[in-house]
């Protein structure tokens, strides 16, 4: 199920704090860095934070610059971004500035904490998922039923944390602020628990006056038929590989790359790449793989066409390659059509040889884009 890209933003102290304990908001980010803040508010569709912020600091989450409202008004985009909070208990002030400034609101919540929110008057849709809230399906109740396609997170820690121990976290933006907090009392930004194993990829780091934004990027795949969004990044990837295959009227463009478990990538390929006009993008990468690397064991191939099951070409399919160079994971966005090879079934391939296989039809369109030419 496509989700939004989530985006969680925080500004934290140089020992891990998201604010103090004190009764004001602590103020990490610079009159500069808020302006940017303001300038992804203004980027997003919706903006979300847990009722544990709501509470401690009654923010409105505007977009300020009037300007960047009319832009978004002049891109048929509503004036405010949808805000949206989560709570399990409901217990909310109804009187919160959250409820009464700005665009639409929504309180993501559970059959209780609707119950408690309408007894409450709470100005907002009111959203029960269950008696629990799952956050893959409040992810994707506001994807599908709200429309975001771009969602901004702007905490607490409990939120932050579980988006990312979740694998649903797309992109963390961090402002590192030259102060130390120093209160064990004080929120943390992230808990204790599990997190994706390996490095999250540093996109950008800038300064901002005193503070420094570290943008990153979680890139450890998913695991079995669990979908991570890093998934999402690889596959997107593998799509954009595609692009780069020398065109072919007898032959479909593929993009492929291999990603070892920490979420490092081990090698990428395309169609045709260097000049082997038989030679498949999975093929390709795994070439660039040494046979006898202990990553591949553990390692997802995010190939924009599922994995071929036969060809004419070569004596090894890619779906036969793939378990041979002993990985266990295809992330795929096209099943095979009939074009070349009538009920070519990779997928089936690899599940017989005990792989798993997800596929993200959102990206489908992608994946074909290069091959419009092959349609019909
Ligand atoms: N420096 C910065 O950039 C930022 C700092 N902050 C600071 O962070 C602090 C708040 O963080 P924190 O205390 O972690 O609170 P959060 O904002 O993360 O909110 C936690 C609350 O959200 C609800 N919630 C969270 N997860 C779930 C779930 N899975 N199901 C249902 N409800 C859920 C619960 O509400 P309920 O209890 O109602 O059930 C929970 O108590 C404040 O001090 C604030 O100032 C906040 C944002 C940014
Ligand atoms: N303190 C802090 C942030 N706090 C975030 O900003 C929210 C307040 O928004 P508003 O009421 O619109 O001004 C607050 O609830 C929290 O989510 N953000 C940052 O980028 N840097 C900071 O230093």
């Amino acid at each position: 199920m496509p989700l939004p890209h989530v985006l969680l933003s925080a500004a934290v102290s140089l020992d891990g704090y998201l604010d103090d304990t004190g009764p004001e908001r602590l103020l990490l980010s610079g009159p500069a860095d808020f302006e940017r803040v303001d300038e992804v508010r203004a980027s997003v569709d919706a903006i979300l934070v847990g009722a544990g912020t709501v509470r401690a600091d009654n923010p409105r989450l505007l977009v300020n610059s009037a300007e960047r409202r009319a832009a978004r008004v002049a891109a048929g985009q509503a004036e405010y971004p949808l805000k949206v909070t989560v709570s399990a208990t409901g217990e909310l002030d109804p009187a919160a500035r959250f409820w009464h400034t700005g665009g639409d609101k929504v309180l993501v919540t559970t059959e209780d904490g609707a119950r408690r929110a309408r007894a409450l008057g709470i100005a907002a849709g009111i959203v029960p998922l269950g008696n629990v809230l799952d956050w893959r399906a409040a992810l994707e109740y506001l994807h599908d039923r709200r429309g975001v396609r771009r969602l901004m997170v702007e905490g607490g820690g409990s939120v932050h944390t579980q988006l990312l121990q979740q694998e649903l976290a797309d992109e963390l933006q961090l402002v590192l602020a030259p102060l130390f907090v120093g209160d064990p009392a004080a929120p943390r930004l992230f808990g204790p628990g599990a997190y994706q194993g390996g490095r999250l990829r540093l996109v950008e780091s800038r300064r901002i006056e005193d503070v420094v934004l570290m943008r990153y990027r979680p890139t450890a795949p998913g695991v079995g038929e669990r979908v991570a969004a890093a998934d999402r990044h690889w596959l997107a990837l593998a799509c954009e590989l595609a692009e780069l295959c020398p065109p072919s009227e007898t032959a479909f463009s593929v993009g492929a790359v291999v990603v070892a478990g920490d979420g490092s990538e081990l090698a990428r390929g395309y169609s045709r790449e260097g000049n082997d006009p038989r030679v498949h993008a999975e093929e390709a990468a795994l070439a660039k793989v040494g046979p006898d690397d202990v990553r591949l064991a553990g390692a997802t191939v995010y190939s924009s066409l599922e994995p071929c099951a036969r060809r004419a070409s070569r004596p090894a399919p890619c779906a036969r390659l793939i378990l041979d160079a002993g990985v266990r994971r295809v992330v795929t966005a096209w099943r095979e059509p009939d074009t070349f090879v009538p009920g070519a079934d990779g997928s089936g391939v690899l599940a017989g040889g005990g792989a798993a296989v997800v596929v993200l039809d959102e990206y489908e369109d992608r994946a074909k884009a290069p091959n419009r030419h092959l349609e019909g």
